[in-house]
């Protein structure tokens, strides 16, 4: 479903030969989605019919289902987060079961289990491995998981090797080095540009995945993530969702009027160009105030989009620029404001919003501190 992604700066940054202190939230792109060529080259394993066996055994038992899935607590005491109902049209789906706060966190999981996103042998042999290890619960959890794309030709109960990769395929996400399956946040359906109101981040040092709120959500409104990178056009996007999540994609976004679908298209292609020119700052082609800039260009189209994500990293580059430029002032305030949007995106408790902290109190303690020129550049404009 949704992985990390590169953004301009972040090449830009690996074009300096400097790694960034400020990593990514994880904002999805589909290049980094389970490689479907796995699929290509998968090999059927060995032991179909154990799998059989587990596969029959939990369709005779489906009233058994994954109770810890249906519903989600933040603190103990206190009312659930969410809970996984039947959806029309779009399978189950998750809903606030309260109001929740922008920032809040939603769900910590651990995978049920991971395999590396780079392996080179079949990914349905791992798959089996997997799942031998598994406990019956832990079983009956990854097999009453949605899958899409299955040839019609064959019995899924006939063939529950292909059942159990188009499992996989549906409902793996990125996790760090590997991809995996996080049974209760798979329930996330998708939405596009402003209409995802969820994102989730893989934490390395806790090694589970977190689940924060992006903005405020109503009680009985559904919880939606994204599965891609919604900065492209719709029809782009509708494609893409279709082919590979056997969807048509009827979110708020890609349901506006003709009118309102092509702001919407126009101010997003406008936020990929600006990302593509703003890379230019690494090569010198721009100098750190045009840089700034367009920063706070891409800023405003997403204020008028409704487009959140990623904005602790947006902030975090525009620190990069000013440390670069010498400026402690800016650094500080574009600090302050990537602790804020680090903080709603992946947590408050991340080595992210930790670092910016230290840069809000000694900007001459980022790594790019004084590798340009010294010149005053630009504030944070308007923010939300
Ligand atoms: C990771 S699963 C999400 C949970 C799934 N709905 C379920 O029942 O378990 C992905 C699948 O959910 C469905 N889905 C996700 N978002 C959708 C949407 N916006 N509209 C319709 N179906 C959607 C598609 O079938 C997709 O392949």
């Amino acid at each position: 479903m949704a992985p990390k992604t590169a953004t301009k700066m972040q090449k830009v940054k690996a074009g300096l030969e400097e790694k960034s202190a400020a990593s990514r939230s994880s904002q999805p792109a589909e290049e980094s989605h389970y490689p479907g060529k796995w699929f290509a080259l998968c090999v059927f394993f060995a032991g179909l019919s154990s799998l059989y066996y587990w596969y029959t055994s939990y369709q005779a038992s489906a009233s058994l289902s994954y109770v810890p899935s249906e519903s989600g607590t933040s603190n103990v005491g206190e009312p659930p987060v969410f809970k996984v109902v039947d959806i029309p049209g779009k399978g189950k789906g998750i809903l606030a079961e309260r109001d929740i706060k922008q920032g809040e966190l939603v769900l910590k999981e651990k995978p049920l289990f991971v395999v590396p996103r780079d392996i080179t042998s079949s990914p349905a042999a791992l798959i089996y491995n997997k799942l031998q290890l598994m406990t019956a619960e832990q079983r009956r959890a990854y097999l009453d998981l949605s899958y899409v794309n299955f040839s019609e030709d064959l019995d899924p109960v006939k063939n529950p090797s292909e059942v159990a990769l188009a499992i996989f395929q549906t409902n793996a996400v990125s996790a760090g080095e590997n991809v995996g399956i996080f049974p209760r946040m798979a329930r996330l359906n998708h939405g596009c540009s402003s209409a995802f109101n969820v994102v989730y981040n893989w934490r390395h040092y806790e090694q589970q995945l977190v689940v924060h709120a992006l903005k405020d959500i109503k009680k009985g409104e559904e919880l939606l993530t994204t599965y891609t990178d919604t900065k492209r056009p719709k029809a782009e996007r509708r494609t893409f969702l279709a082919s590979r999540y056997g969807f048509q994609c009827t979110c708020y976004v890609c349901s506006l009027p003709p009118q309102l679908s092509k702001a919407s298209d126009s101010r997003l292609s406008e936020i990929s160009k600006l990302y593509g020119e703003f890379a230019s700052w690494s090569a010198q082609k721009i100098d750190g105030n045009e840089a700034i800039e367009m920063i706070r260009k891409i800023w405003n189209i997403e204020d008028q989009e409704g487009y959140l994500s990623e904005r602790g990293s947006l902030a975090a580059d525009a620190v990069w620029i000013a440390a670069a430029h010498s400026d402690s002032e800016r650094v500080r305030e574009w600090g302050l404001l990537a602790m804020r949007w680090f903080s709603n995106e992946i947590g408050a408790d991340t080595p992210q919003v930790k670092d910016m902290e230290r840069y809000v109190s000694r900007p001459e303690t980022h790594k790019a501190w004084g590798t340009r020129s010294r010149l005053d550049v630009g504030a944070p404009g308007r923010s939300r």
